[in-house]
């Protein structure tokens, strides 16, 4: 916590709701003033009625100023808690913005996978989002309790100055009690994150459409439960120890005000009976040391609740101003139409220091124009390739070259303008078909003709066309669209196939990007689907920079080169018929795989 983080909650408060703060913290004010006003008022219109001759025009303005306040009196809290709300909302909305805004910024994915980033979020998500908004309102109420105490304690300073001193050093222990226990309570929470994170994940596993299936036919609810419900009573044993200490702490601190009070009564009796104080101060003694004493706690409560406010603060903080995970260059080089190629040179890469190597040394040209087909064991670093020439991570060593420039000073949005990829574990998004193609160049929403064209290619026209509302069509069950609202029965689930066409055609929704990737795009489709996908993609294919990676080496022989990767390392490389006559890894794996094709069933054996 620090000044610096004041100041950008209040920032973000004067950015996010500025007539509304103002209006709030004013309307505020004539709420807290309005008993004082009304007391006066009623003070000098019992004065003037109590006068020997009252005339109409004597009384008739404090009467009509005491119905003011009486109406203004009872709209002010309405209005206060509208604005409050409304305040709340828009400080949320531009926070929760700038949190989304500042994960979009990351050029790679090494954030999405490191458990203490995700935490923080998870924290900035849930609570850091409220906290500017808690600040001011914790800050107003420290304010109003501080006029308060100021007011009373001037009363006792004047009957007897020991009595003021004693009421205010009472309360230091309970400001600095409730600061440490603020301290640890937000502590708490930064602990609980990730719990709180593996709490919704099993959460979602126990509802999720995907898993219902295996979780349903495995009876594996039971386990996830359970799982869940260590999770949640993790969080709650860290709560219940905060509350526990808290009680204890908040206990004996409460007595100790009460013995203070005690005290003070029994002084100002004893006053009183020498001589030194009336009835009527002892009275005023009474009632000053209790409202001193309650407008302390409520000062010490509203200002550990900005203090929490502000350590909450802290993680949004650490989220929005994370440094990029990737260097980019200030000026950073345009990203020109591809004319030569693309290289890995002497490209190393692990996923972490502590992990091990998973590319080592790998030398690779994708030539301009060319089909360039990746193949190898499951774990060789196929993926991995795909990753750094997406620059969604950079090589641990050497670089990769777009026409002799690095990655790393290159603009990465126009690169990225520049690639298409057909992941393996492409994403179905629970949004219309047409939506689902046109997430891979959102422009295309305003020219359904791409789209339909995209769709043309991957094979999933006829299907898509066919759907109740064509490409219109919610591909989920989850939801439904604003115009089937009225109809929630339009949705539709694809199969693992339809699904599978419809990525490959948001891979090529922009139409001639440098470099097209296609990582397994064809694995759950049947064979005769597969091999139309294939002649499809094989003429789109023509011309362009394209690198194919597949299991299934049928679909990847006609490539220009096909370039085998084993341990992290490139071991072959040539075109099908060189590398067949080779006789080495790809021969021998291609072999395996026809053989499998051609051999007989097991009953026609012998
Ligand atoms: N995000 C990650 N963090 C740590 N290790 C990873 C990560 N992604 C992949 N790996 C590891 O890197 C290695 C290469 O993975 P990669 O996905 O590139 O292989 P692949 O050749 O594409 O495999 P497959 O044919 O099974 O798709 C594997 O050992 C994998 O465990």
């Amino acid at each position: 916590m620090s000044f610096r983080s004041l100041t950008r909650a209040l920032g973000l408060v004067r950015a996010g709701a500025p007539k509304q703060v103002i209006a709030y913290v004013l309307l505020a004010a004539v709420g807290g003033l309005s008993p004082l006003a009304a007391a006066w008022l009623t003070k000098i219109l019992i004065d003037r009625l109590a006068a020997a001759q009252v005339r109409w025009p004597d009384v008739a303005g404090p009467a009509a100023a005491l119905a003011v306040v009486g109406v203004a009196g009872s709209l002010v809290p309405h209005a206060v808690r509208y604005l409050r709300a409304e305040s709340d909302r828009r400080v949320q909305l531009l926070a929760t913005s700038r949190i989304y805004a500042a994960a979009d910024r990351f050029v790679g994915l090494r954030p999405f996978e490191d458990p203490v980033f995700l935490d923080r979020l998870q924290i900035a998500r849930s609570s850091g989002v409220g906290s500017p908004w808690m600040v001011v309102e914790g800050g107003l109420g420290v304010i109003q309790g501080v006029v308060t105490v100021a007011g009373f304690a001037g009363t006792l300073l004047v009957l007897g100055p020991w009595m003021a001193v004693a009421v205010l050093l009472a309360a230091v222990p309970t400001l600095l009690a409730e600061l440490a226990l603020s301290r640890r309570r937000a502590a708490m929470i930064a602990e609980t994150g990730q719990a709180e994170r593996r709490e919704i994940f099993y959460a979602n596993l126990l509802v999720n459409p995907q898993a219902a299936k295996e979780v349903r036919l495995f009876g594996a609810g039971a386990y996830l439960w359970r799982r869940m419900a260590a999770e949640i009573k993790l969080i709650h044993d860290a709560g219940r120890s905060v509350d526990r200490r808290q009680l204890a702490l908040q206990g004996s601190l409460a007595a100790l005000a009460a013995a203070v009070a005690g005290a003070l009564l029994v002084a100002a009796v004893r006053s009183a009976v020498s001589g030194a104080l009336t009835v009527g101060d002892v009275a005023l003694v009474v009632a000053a040391v209790a409202a001193v004493q309650g407008a302390l706690s409520s000062v010490v409560a509203e200002g550990v609740s900005v203090h929490q406010a502000l350590l909450l603060f802290g993680h949004y903080l650490a989220v929005v101003d994370e440094a990029p995970d990737l260097p980019v260059r200030s000026a950073p080089l345009p990203a020109r139409r591809l004319r030569r190629g693309i290289e890995l040179r002497d490209v190393w890469f692990r996923y972490a220091d502590d992990q091990p190597w998973v590319l080592r040394g790998v030398n690779l040209v994708l030539p301009q124009g060319r089909a360039t087909a990746l193949v190898g064991l499951n774990g060789a670093g196929k993926t991995t390739v795909v990753k750094l020439l997406c620059r969604l991570y950079d090589p641990t060593r050497g670089a990769v070259l777009w026409d002799g420039v690095d990655l790393r000073d290159l603009d990465p949005a126009e690169l990225r303008r520049r690639i298409r990829a057909v992941f393996q574990d492409a994403v179905a998004y629970e949004l219309t078909a047409a939506e689902n193609i046109a997430i891979g160049d959102v422009s295309a929403l305003e020219e359904p003709a791409r789209i339909e064209a995209a769709a043309r290619r991957a094979g999933v026209h006829d299907v898509l066309a066919g759907l109740p509302k064509g490409y219109e069509t919610m591909l989920t069950r989850m939801f439904f669209s604003e115009a089937d609202r009225a109809d929630p029965d339009t949705g539709v689930v694809l199969s693992g196939g339809q699904w599978q066409r419809l990525s490959i055609a948001r891979g090529l929704v922009l139409d001639r990007p440098d470099l097209l990737v296609l990582d397994e795009p064809s694995s759950a489709l049947d064979a005769e689907a597969e091999h139309e996908v294939h002649t499809r993609l094989g003429e789109h294919r023509r011309g362009l920079t394209s690198l194919l990676i597949s299991h299934r080496l049928g679909a990847v022989r006609e490539a220009d080169t096909i370039v085998v990767l084993s341990g992290g390392r490139i071991v072959e490389q040539g075109s099908h018929d060189q590398l067949m006559a080779r006789a080495g890894a790809y021969a021998r794996l291609f072999d395996l795989q026809a053989s499998g094709y051609r051999s007989p069933a097991p009953e026609e054996v012998g």
